[in-house]
């Protein structure tokens, strides 16, 4: 692997690619020795068929432009200018930014151009001293296998003066199809998004494909942000799976449903049942389902998962395999439990927080699971962040 490192001329002052100045092969080592570091008795025990030496790591081949998401602050400069770019590590004093390489390369210019067509409409910042002035944030998606693009402009409040020529002036010279959304968030805290949306232009959301599934995105919708890793992680959960036709998977913490639709596309003759508890994600679930053709194979429930799968009537569905992928967090011993008692013959557990997974596979190993494998795949090159795939079997 000839990796080239990169550079970035505001490295130290944003913060977000700690690890920039490490070349690319070496951090993959650092990943991979951390994470069998995390697993190194339990590897080398009974309750794993997976070595040490067997756990593999899935790295980028060109370990750039990887986020197909991109945000930026907004705060008021001299003369009626517009600041925007990233938060000086540890501070909320912002950093300008012309070209991040983290970033799909469109994204940047996007957010950067739309702080100028503000500028030249007299639209002001948020102060967030003083609690006044309208655009706060904005934030913009990317497809990757589509030419589409959704950009949501935070604001103080409901009434944007000049807003739909803001996102027309915006979209026109962006190099992509642009949907704009008004996001709107009044409450004095660090949250980016407010609870309500309105269309500025185009529909409002976009779409993108994984595993020939077409997904589609909606400004509050969680997506992954770097969709050719999700690709290897989904193949690899889904591997992991072992699905046959007339099995039934349990998607837990599913978000748009996308582990489990990927899942109902890739094998024919599977059902999944999703489980998620932000309504919009599941209503996202429920139309992607439809617009697939995969809506007889596919039903999606707002729950928390503890309690869907503890729920003996739900249990009694006979899942064959269930697919977790919980937030960093993990799951809780209630949901383990339940998954252990649902007499599925695999699980499968997606996460992006390995301390938790480790706490969370000591638990189903105390119950007779093994662990079968564990592949570490690396979402956000230049940064510490692993996330990882553990396909377990009841003994
Ligand atoms: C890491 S995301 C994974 C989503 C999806 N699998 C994906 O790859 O896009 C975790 C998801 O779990 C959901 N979630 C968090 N806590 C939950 C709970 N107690 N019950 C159900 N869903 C939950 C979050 O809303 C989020 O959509």
């Amino acid at each position: 692997m000839g990796f080239a490192t990169p550079t970035c001329p505001i490295a130290k002052r944003c913060g977000g690619c700690e690890w920039l100045a490490v070349p690319y092969p070496i951090q993959l080592r650092r990943k991979r020795e951390a994470v069998v570091g995390l697993f190194s008795d339990l590897l080398d025990s009974g309750a794993s068929e997976a070595a040490p030496g067997d756990v593999a790591i899935v790295g980028m081949e060109a370990p750039r432009g990887y986020r197909h998401k991109a945000a930026t602050p907004f705060s008021p400069g001299k003369g009626g200018m517009i600041r925007s770019g990233f938060y000086e590590r540890g501070t909320h004093r912002i950093v300008p930014c012309a070209a991040c390489l983290a970033e799909d390369p469109r994204c940047r210019p996007i957010l950067n151009d739309m702080a100028r067509v503000a500028e030249r409409l007299k639209i002001r910042a948020y102060d967030e001293d003083k609690g006044r002035g309208m655009l706060r944030h904005a934030v913009v998606r990317t497809g990757w296998r589509t030419e589409e693009g959704l950009l949501t402009v935070v604001t103080n409040g409901n009434t944007l003066a000049h807003g739909r020529e803001l996102a027309e002036a915006v979209a026109e010279a962006a190099p992509l199809r642009l949907s704009v959304v008004q996001n709107i968030n009044q409450r004095r805290t660090n949250a980016i998004l407010g609870p309500t949306s309105k269309p500025l232009l185009g529909p409002g959301v976009m779409h993108d494909s994984l595993l020939g599934v077409t997904f589609e995105i909606g400004p509050t919708s969680f997506y992954q942000t770097n969709p050719e890793q999700t690709e290897a992680l989904y193949r690899l959960a889904i591997d992991g799976a072992r699905l046959e036709p007339g099995q039934t998977l349990l998607d837990a913490y599913c978000g748009i449903g996308t582990i489990g639709l990927c899942a109902a596309k890739a094998v024919d003759g599977v059902s999944v049942v999703g489980v998620e508890r932000v309504e919009g994600a599941v209503a996202d679930a429920r139309r992607n389902a439809r617009a697939n053709g995969l809506g007889g194979r596919a039903r999606f429930v707002c729950a928390d998962a503890t309690a869907y799968l503890a729920d003996s009537k739900h249990n009694r569905t006979g899942f064959d395999v269930v697919v977790l992928d919980p937030p960093r967090a993990g799951a809780t011993e209630a949901f383990l439990s339940a998954c252990d008692a649902s007499g599925c013959g695999r699980i499968v557990y997606v996460s992006c927080n390995p301390v938790t997974q480790r706490r969370d596979l000591d638990f189903l190993v105390g119950r007779g699971w093994l662990l079968e494998s564990l592949t570490v795949v690396d979402m956000f090159p230049h940064t510490k962040h692993a996330e990882t795939v553990a396909a377990l079997r009841r003994r």
